[in-house]
């Protein structure tokens, strides 16, 4: 049992080396990102007893009402990567445009770009279910040296050097892959350290339950309506389980331990799905393949797909693997 004692930190360095461009300065971003978990966990451990519930008044550029944990996450994770002067740009759900990072990096040597979804999930925060945060990291296209520009976040989910989430669930977790396996780190409140808990975290090839929101199916594509129907069905190990938390990172987070499906499909409601490319699908994928599972919009690998904007949204299909081929093989089917 001795891998629970390696901390995220320890962790984090001994696998340095397994890094494409191993300079250490990723290794600082991912424990920057460990630091901010940390303390938005804090706050958020204490929703309900401080003035942390709510809608904070705003509405970003989805044009959804932020609640005050969104705006109080992406304050704090902005704050803490721009204070460590360790990434060029952020990206965040919760800023209309990105930021440039260069009040202390006046040569703008820093070569990652960072894309977050502070707090995912937000429908839940007021109701004490299980919330996130997800982060994905590139190397910039543009040189070192010169003011980090859009086409340094409009790349394919690909070229992510490395990705990730937290769950602020029964435990806070730390989940993330930097190409090389996925590997889950559970916080110990009481040292105040991420543990590794659960290494090389794998999706089963197929599993039984599946994760959308049923009271849209009559919105959805024939190709959806149809696969629900055959999850449903009764026959061989179907029907299969309808479990929806309606946060995607602890949906995800439950399928890839159980073995399921995600599915945010288009709808005449929403004709290019809900959720967002950048900062919510490409970090999933990454994961889930990594996890040897697969990300699609029922067509396309979601990591294939070429951004165009910032905060464009894509239908998204993830989970195990022979449950994500059926979905596809049923959008074909219907086209
Ligand atoms: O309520 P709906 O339409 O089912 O949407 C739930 C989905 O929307 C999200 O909350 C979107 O994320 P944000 O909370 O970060 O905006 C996902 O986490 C979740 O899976
Ligand atoms: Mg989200
Ligand atoms: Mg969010």
């Amino acid at each position: 049992m001795a891998h629970k004692k390696q901390t995220l930190g320890e962790f984090i360095i001994e696998n340095q080396s397994s890094f494409q461009y191993s300079s250490g300065e990723l290794s600082s971003l991912l424990n920057s990102l460990r630091l901010a978990a940390k303390i938005v966990n804090h706050e958020v451990n204490k929703a309900g007893l401080v003035d942390i519930i709510g809608a904070a008044g705003d509405t970003n550029i989805q044009g959804e009402d932020q609640q005050k944990l969104d705006v109080y996450a992406n304050d704090k994770f902005i704050q803490t990567l721009t204070k460590r002067n360790i990434v060029c740009g952020i990206a965040s759900e919760e800023e209309d445009d990105f930021i440039t990072i260069n009040s202390q990096d006046e040569n703008h040597q820093n070569k990652y770009v960072v894309l977050i979804d502070p707090l995912d999930g937000s429908s839940n925060i007021d109701v004490n279910v299980s919330v996130g945060t997800i982060f994905s990291i590139y190397r910039r296209v543009t040189p070192v040296g010169t003011p980090v520009m859009l086409e340094d976040f409009m790349q394919k989910g690909s070229a992510q050097v490395a990705a990730g989430y937290i769950v602020y669930g029964t435990s806070t977790m730390l989940v993330y892959t930097t190409g090389d396996g996925v590997n889950g780190f559970t916080l110990n409140p009481a040292i105040g350290s991420f543990y590794l808990s659960h290494p090389n975290m794998e999706f089963p090839e197929s599993g039984t339950i599946y994760s959308v929101n049923e009271g849209n199916y009559i919105h959805f594509p024939q190709g959806i309506k149809n696969y629900i129907k055959y999850c449903q069905q009764e026959e061989d190990d179907r029907p299969y389980t309808s479990r929806y938390i309606g946060s995607l990172v602890s949906d995800f987070h439950r399928n890839m331990i159980k073995g399921g499906i995600y599915l945010y499909p288009q709808s005449s409601k929403n004709p290019n799905g809900k959720l967002r490319l950048l900062y919510e699908c490409n970090p999933i994928a990454f994961l889930a393949e990594q996890a040897n599972g697969l990300a699609s919009d029922g067509f396309t690998r979601i990591m294939d797909i070429q951004p165009t904007e910032l905060h464009e949204r894509v239908p998204f299909i993830c989970g195990s693997r022979l449950m994500v081929e059926k979905a596809e093989e049923f959008m074909r089917d219907a086209q």
